[in-house]
């Protein structure tokens, strides 16, 4: 009951506009009165009501939380089992029937869990993607080349479960403590399954892995998908870029950690109309800045926060950052563009505005879907900068 009440706290307190994993950090920093079990017990809390998205929103804070906890999870719950034992008696049913038991206390409608159903793109199935924020994504594991046996070996030997999804990916649990026993970045990356096969297109179309590359990533964070070109196409020269000095620095340490040493960097605002460069690619991947609505099940408070006018935001700082990065591609250079977004004014509709706007001609565009395999949901199209 205390954990409730110091969730019920916490949520009243916290109004989205930083990540909710910062704050809880900053909160439980000032009231040192939570030992680390409690500290877990009411984040869990915490990010269950924010599952919820914006379904029964005029409900009661401590109510909604006790019905998320009902719906998030499989296994009994003191809390439930003292408030709600009804729920509990059910808790382990399939999430259909539980949602079935629960509209006979409360007007539960899956649909407004996630509310921007006319700004999805056709191409994600409405009712299943609203319904996934109920469960938490799976952590994946990408393995770095050469280590498959080595990584495996290790995860036996801290008797840490995991499950193979493919050669070179592993799922483990979210809650897993990893660095212990794992070199992160050397040994593994952590990385969302469908994040790890947004290269395919371009594996499909190059087909040669040992081309030599010359490539800039121009969004490019801390990396994560310049690690995969690196590892995929071990022979590509990489130059990476970011609007952010601080995310450069977090960059150059993990390349450091992935043993790659030989590569470019630098800082700049690509959607600057004044932005000017001095070098030409023969691949540009812009991973954009979007909305993230296909990873907010790992931020589900940004599903609770988000208002509908910031998808334009981001579509037109897309468009900028595509139109000026797309003009240092050598003629026959490839445009990787990506999202993590499932809103098509900033996939279909940017991929549109760059078939309009530029000389690239679309090869390929594709989603890959996670959000009926526990996983985030990324866009890909590929251009070509004609000859
Ligand atoms: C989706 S993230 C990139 C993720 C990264 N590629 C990875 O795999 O880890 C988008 C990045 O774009 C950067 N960004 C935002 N606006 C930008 C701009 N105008 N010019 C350059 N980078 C920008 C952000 O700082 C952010 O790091």
């Amino acid at each position: 009951q205390s954990y409730l009440h110091s969730a019920v706290q916490i949520i009243k307190e916290y109004n989205g506009e930083e990540p909710l994993a910062s704050f809880l950090k900053k909160y439980f920093n000032t009231h040192k009165k939570f030992g680390s079990r409690d500290r877990k017990n009411i984040t869990h809390l915490c990010y269950c009501y924010f599952r919820l998205g914006k379904v029964l929103v005029s409900l009661e804070i401590g109510e909604r939380v006790l019905a998320a906890l009902y719906l998030c999870n499989q296994v009994s719950n003191p809390i439930l089992a003292l408030v709600k034992p009804q729920w509990n008696d059910s808790v382990s049913m399939a999430k259909k029937e539980k949602l079935t038991i629960i509209q006979q206390d409360l007007p539960f409608d899956v649909a407004d869990i996630f509310p921007f159903q006319v700004d999805l793109s056709p191409e994600i199935d409405y009712l299943p993607f609203a319904s996934s924020f109920l469960e938490q994504p799976d952590t994946y594991l990408r393995i770095r080349p050469g280590k498959v046996s080595l990584v495996q070996n290790k995860l036996k030997k801290a008797e840490i479960p995991y499950s193979i999804i493919s050669n070179y990916c592993l799922a483990v649990s979210p809650s897993t403590k990893l660095e212990a026993h794992l070199q992160i970045n050397n040994d593994v990356v952590v990385q969302d399954v469908n994040s790890q096969k947004v290269l395919v297109p371009l594996v499909e179309y190059i087909k040669d892995t040992n081309k030599s590359i010359k490539a800039w990533d121009c969004c490019a964070a801390s990396g994560g998908k310049s690690i995969l070109l690196k590892d995929t196409f071990p022979n590509s020269l990489i130059t990476v870029s970011d609007i952010r000095e601080s995310i450069i620095f977090n960059l150059r340490k993990r390349f450091k950690e992935a043993g790659i040493s030989n590569f470019h960097w630098f800082v700049a605002d690509v959607a600057n109309p004044q932005f000017t460069h001095n070098k030409l690619y023969d691949l540009v991947i812009c991973d954009a800045p979007c909305s993230g609505s296909g990873t907010w099940g790992r931020t589900p408070e940004q599903l609770y926060f988000f208002t509908e006018d910031k998808i334009n935001h981001y579509a037109s700082l897309q468009k900028k950052i595509v139109l000026n990065a797309s003009q240092y591609l050598k003629k026959g250079g490839l445009f990787l563009y990506i999202t993590c977004s499932v809103f098509k004014e900033e996939n279909e509709g940017v991929v549109e505005f760059i078939q309009q706007k530029s000389s690239l001609q679309i090869v390929s565009k594709h989603y890959f879907a996670g959000y009926q395999q526990k996983a985030d949901t990324l866009f890909a199209a590929l251009f070509v900068k004609q000859a």
